[in-house]
């Protein structure tokens, strides 16, 4: 072991001990906290006295339960507290750090070491850091520079320094394994040997390799809206998670985990990144998909098409007439223009257009659609649409309430009177003996009246409808969405734009879905946007920070939705345009038209270029596979160059692909993905390759993320990684608009990746065949 190690070792040791003593105390701790929660649990009653006799006992059992209940969550809080920092420890004391930095700041008269790493660790006597953790301010010269002048923020303005060394190391159950002198070694070894690793089951944190173009999109704070274009491979979903590290480590008193939300593409995803926060011992952030959202609001009222499903018809339907007008029907109805049309039409409901449903009562028009459309009519313009619509509720429920009078002498009630049971017969009777002020004792005392009798049954039979009035069910949404498509001259009310040429049909169709109860994906954002523009936005301001992964995929329709839904929030956006799979963002190849989202001085946007997760033969390849490839710089990470395999028959596909698969394996590779383009094509490749090996299949409904071999379709398997990658058929990616899906298919190999095409190859290959970077065989 050479000198510098030794030193190193010895401090490694040492610390250690620092941290041993730590878990110990802390252990010690926490189960004395935890004794202390199953206590207040146990005794929770014994310990408040339940008196309601006076209004003052009352009171006094109140505050007396308020009192336990806050003991409660208190010591929880502090049971919690303990219990993660007692992982961190625990973390630590495998490896305690990763990093160090020689810093002499400007004016201090000695150079400081300062050793970095997942949290922070004082010594003995609390006064000097053994380890500082990542995110505080210094640690950033870390990712920053290289020896040389630095400078860094702190809360209290710009330190100025010189970095003089800048070390890395490698620390494994407490032993150092290596440690490399950055300003003496060429290359980023430790980055090296992390990107060479197998694929693990579960995404990884990155916090001791970050890159400095990363290291600013995790620190940037000052803007409300944070973009990130970034390369395939290139960390944007790393960065994105160890940003919401960093923004609870900085905001910590006015920050939690659930007041950050992870919009991920799909269920299968959120398994994927759920380990990276609690690693860095933090919460993990609420995650959701956009999908499960509008299920939440809309899928009472219609089944919903899952945005998957809309990708497989547009991958798998023949190129009809009617297929033409899907497709223009979804990049309309995701773009601004629409979004801006929706919005004049909720203004010119103003005036006229609201559609109302009949109230009925036992089936019979208690309060009819006419009525409503004069009351609301009726009222003053001037007042406002909320208002209003306010006004014409507070109306409703007053004359429901009045017209179901004349139901009290009605034969119905009569009947009803007549076949109550024994129970509900009693509780009448002792509802009734209580309102008219009988005490419990006495409630036998109390002669039911007959008439008071009708009067509840019938108010027990409107209370439902009482509540449908007050959730708006008398706005007939469906009706006033469906006039927005009731052909060009129509929609011309409200906007100038162009429609596309196909508007007529476009109208057809979506008028028949929802007449079928049926919503297609691409209507489900505008409809509910209609449909909160109308009723009042519920809004969530509980939400700080929203960060949305794969933002490719999400139209600028529903950007202007997420804004609006969270009035309180910070957003930070991740994507990729070239890996852009849904139809309405075909035509775009940046995220500049976010900027008018929050203004230009509210949004900043940062690029990274740099790609990480394939090796560079690999990426040589990729990069010729989309129109801006060169901008995209590989990490020099070496390995084998692709393949690609030509057959002429199917069953000469599976034969090779399956030799393929057992050579990889055998070469140890753990996570092989046969990659193909819809679920339709991945289905026969699940059966034809099971016959020869063992392998799953990867479906749309799939939440777990799996090892092993896999067959997944090319949109499932954005957004994940793996050893190698098999692509099925290169043969079907010959129109412009699967080039993006063919990119990111081979994007998702970390080492190795092979091509098979049966019949013609992909015409994107041929830039990469003319630059020889494929191995071509034949079998
Ligand atoms: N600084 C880094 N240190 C170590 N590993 C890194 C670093 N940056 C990225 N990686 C690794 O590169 C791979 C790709 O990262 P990630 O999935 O975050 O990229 P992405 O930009 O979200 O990719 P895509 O858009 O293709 O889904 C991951 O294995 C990640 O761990």
């Amino acid at each position: 072991m050479g000198e510098n190690k030794q030193i190193e070792q010895k401090r490694v040791d040492e610390v250690r001990e620092q941290i041993a003593g730590e878990i110990s105390k802390l252990e010690q701790e926490t189960s004395k906290r935890k004794d202390e929660v199953v206590h207040i649990r146990k005794y929770f009653w014994d310990e408040v006295k339940i008196n309601t006799d006076t209004f003052d006992d009352y009171l006094e059992t109140i505050l007396g339960l308020r009192q336990e209940a806050q003991a409660l969550a208190v010591s929880q809080s502090s049971h919690r507290q303990a219990s993660k920092r007692l992982a961190t420890l625990k973390r630590m004391e495998r490896s305690p750090y990763f990093g160090r930095i020689d810093l002499r700041e400007e004016g201090a008269d000695r150079t400081e070491q300062i050793y970095i790493g997942i949290a922070a660790l004082m010594d003995e006597s609390g006064e000097d850091f053994l380890v500082y953790d990542w995110r505080a301010p210094v640690s950033s010269v870390y990712y920053d520079y290289q020896p040389g002048a630095v400078s860094y923020e702190t809360p209290g303005g710009t330190v100025n320094g010189v970095l003089e060394k800048k070390m890395q190391f490698l620390i494994e159950g407490g032993h150092l394994q290596s440690l490399f002198d950055t300003s003496l070694t060429i290359g980023d070894e430790i980055l090296q040997q992390v990107l060479g690793k197998g694929s693990n089951k579960q995404m990884q944190s990155i916090v001791a390799t970050i890159q400095q173009e990363q290291n600013e999109v995790i620190r940037h704070e000052r803007s409300r809206l944070l973009v990130v274009h970034g390369a395939a491979g290139s960390g944007k979903t790393s960065a994105a998670l160890q940003r919401i590290a960093y923004l609870l480590y900085r905001n910590r008193h006015q920050l939690n985990a659930d007041q950050i939300i992870l919009f991920s593409p799909n269920t299968m995803f959120n398994r994927y990144v759920a380990n990276v926060l609690p690693e860095l011992g933090e919460e993990t952030m609420q995650q959701v998909t956009f999908q499960a959202y509008l299920n939440r609001r809309l899928g009472q009222s219609f089944d919903l098409e899952e945005p998957y499903d809309q990708l497989e018809y547009l991958l798998t339907a023949a190129r009809t007439s009617d297929y033409a007008a899907r497709v223009a029907a979804i990049e309309y109805k995701a773009s601004i223009p629409f979004f801006d049309a929706v919005n004049a039409y909720r203004q010119s409901l103003e005036h006229t257009g609201m559609v109302f449903s009949d109230l009925l009562f036992r089936g019979n028009v208690l309060i009819s659609r006419h009525e409503l459309d004069e009351r609301f009519y009726g009222t003053d313009v001037s007042l406002g649409f909320h208002n209003r619509l306010e006004k014409l509720l507070e109306w409703l429920i007053k004359e429901v309430k009045q017209r179901i009078k004349a139901e009290y002498t009605q034969p119905w009630v009569e009947e009803e009177m007549q076949l109550l049971s024994e129970e509900k017969y009693r509780k009448a009777h002792r509802y009734l003996a209580k309102k008219r002020g009988f005490k419990r004792a006495d409630t036998a005392d109390y002669e039911m009246e007959d008439d008071a009798l009708a009067r509840l049954l019938v108010h027990q039979k409107v209370k439902p409808l009482l509540k449908e009035i007050r959730a708006y069910s008398f706005i007939h949404i469906n009706a006033i969405y469906k006039q927005l498509f009731q052909g060009e001259e129509q929609l011309k009310r409200w906007t100038n734009k162009p429609l596309p040429s196909n508007w007529e049909a476009i109208c057809a169709a979506t008028v028949a879905m929802i007449d079928s109860d049926r919503l297609a994906y691409e209507d489900a954002t505008p409809y509910l946007y209609l449909q909160e523009l109308i009723q009042g936005f519920q809004v969530n301001r509980a939400i700080k920070q929203i960060v949305v992964d794969e933002a490719q995929d999400y139209s600028p329709f529903q950007f202007e939705f997420l804004k609006q839904l969270f009035p309180a929030t910070k957003m930070t956006v991740l994507g990729d345009f070239n890996q852009a799979i849904f139809s309405h963002a075909q035509e775009t190849s940046d995220f500049h038209s976010l900027t008018s989202l929050y203004g230009p001085d509210k949004t900043k946007l940062i690029p990274i270029t740099r790609s990480y997760r394939s090796t560079k033969p690999i990426i040589e390849l990729t990069r010729r596979l989309v129109p801006n490839g060169d901008q995209i710089i590989p990490f020099e990470r070496d390995g084998a160059i692709p393949t690609l395999t030509r057959v002429k028959t199917k069953r000469e596909r599976h034969t090779q692909m399956a030799a393929q698969i057992n050579r990889l394996k055998e070469r140890g590779f753990s996570s092989i993905a046969v990659i193909c383009q819809s679920a339709a094509e991945s289905r026969n490749a699940h059966e034809a390759l099971s016959e020869q090996l063992e392998l799953k299949l990867i479906a749309t409904s799939s939440t777990e993320y799996e090892q092993g071999t896999v067959v997944i379709p090319s949109y499932l398997a954005k957004g994940m990684e793996f050893d190698a990658v098999i692509l099925y058929d290169t043969a079907v990616y010959q129109d412009e608009s699967v080039r993006r899906l063919f990119y990111t298919a081979c994007t998702r190999a970390m080492h190795e990746l092979h091509l098979f095409s049966l019949g013609d190859d992909s015409r994107f290959l041929q830039r990469a065949i003319r630059d020889g970077v494929l191995i071509i065989t034949k079998p």
